[in-house]
């Protein structure tokens, strides 16, 4: 068989580096997203997400590094691979005095791309916007505003789009379609880096996660892989009558019972026993389970695992 084509990463950071005078916004950051996935890239307040988007697309000078947009070095061509990013970014930032449907054409035009009005009421209907596409812009809600905001940054068809936090104070619906939407322009093969603070839409959508952290990036791994190694499954178990110990499965298993007696906690980390086979003792041994609940890894527990510093299990 003939060894796999490589393909050219969508995105290719090398030592990108920011200063702000004398604070480092990002240290030497190395990254290769890959063309068709679905990257978060995750960290607290101030870590420097925006930063480095806002380097990729042209909105902060960098200080130092290399990046390049589907193998094209942004410091040879600044222009010509940027007509391939679309950016929504945190703030808003469109004309008021635009219908939408205007905002929406000239973002096209500003793109260099000839006036396509299928594509503009294609975006609008996508997002659920196409009612109001002659309202004037400042007459949009604040909810709308954010999803004109995503519309402009499609609206040129970009192979790589940078969603900084998309959803932040959006309603549930919007939350729903934006991701319907995400997931579809992925799987026809559009490059998506999405931050966000609401890691339920990271878990639901990303393929794989970056962490960063006071402009390091600690870890980037398969989303599914990082929850399996890192996340912890529980078994609680609740019980009908007070227990005077802990039963001799919850201790064969090292699990933990309240000190009020009603309820043993296991935790399943990789390569311990399933949480199942206690479950069974449990029952096989007649005792007066009431309640029993479990509960997945999820990525908000293992962010902040790994921003407390756990190092990450072997594979
Ligand atoms: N123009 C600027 N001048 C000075 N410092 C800045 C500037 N822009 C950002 N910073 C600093 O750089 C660091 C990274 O900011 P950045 O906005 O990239 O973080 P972020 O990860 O996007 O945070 P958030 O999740 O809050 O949006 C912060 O400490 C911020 O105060």
């Amino acid at each position: 068989m003939s060894e796999p084509v490589p393909t050219t990463p969508a995105l290719e950071l090398q030592g990108l580096s920011k200063r702000y005078g004398n604070f480092t916004a990002l240290h030497a950051v190395d990254l290769s997203i890959r063309p068709g996935e679905i990257f978060a890239l995750l960290g607290p307040n101030g870590a420097g997400k925006t930063t480095l988007i806002g380097s990729v697309c042209g909105l902060v000078k960098k200080s130092a590094g290399t990046m390049r947009v589907f193998g094209k070095d942004l410091d040879q061509d600044p222009v010509g691979p940027r007509y391939q990013v679309g950016l929504v970014p945190q703030e808003i930032n469109f004309d008021p005095f635009f219908s939408v449907a205007e905002s929406l054409r000239i973002q096209q035009g500003f793109y260099g791309q000839k006036r396509d009005d299928a594509r503009v009421d294609e975006v609008l209907t996508a997002l659920n916007l196409q009612s109001k596409k002659d309202s004037l812009t400042r007459a949009l809600s604040g909810g709308m505003k954010r999803r004109l905001l995503i519309a402009k940054a499609l609206v040129h068809r970009p192979r790589l789009v940078f969603l900084d936090e998309p959803t932040a104070g959006v309603d549930v619906e919007l939350r729903r379609d934006l991701w319907t939407y995400v997931r579809k322009i992925a799987s026809e093969g559009t490059t998506i880096v999405l931050t966000t603070h609401y890691l339920e839409e990271a878990e639901e959508l990303a393929d794989r996660v970056g962490i960063i952290n006071e402009g390091r990036l600690l870890m980037v791994e398969d989303k599914d892989t990082i929850l399996r190694r890192f996340g912890e499954k529980r078994l609680v178990v609740t019980f009908s009558e007070k227990l005077p110990a802990l039963p001799p499965a919850g201790q064969r298993f090292s699990a933990s019972l309240s000190p009020d007696g009603r309820t043993l906690t296991y935790v399943e980390r990789e390569n311990c026993a399933p949480s199942g086979e206690l479950l069974r003792s449990l029952y096989a041994d007649g005792l007066p389970i009431s309640e029993v609940e479990t509960r997945r890894p999820r990525l908000e527990d293992v962010l902040i695992e790994i921003l407390r510093g756990r190092p990450m299990q072997a594979a």
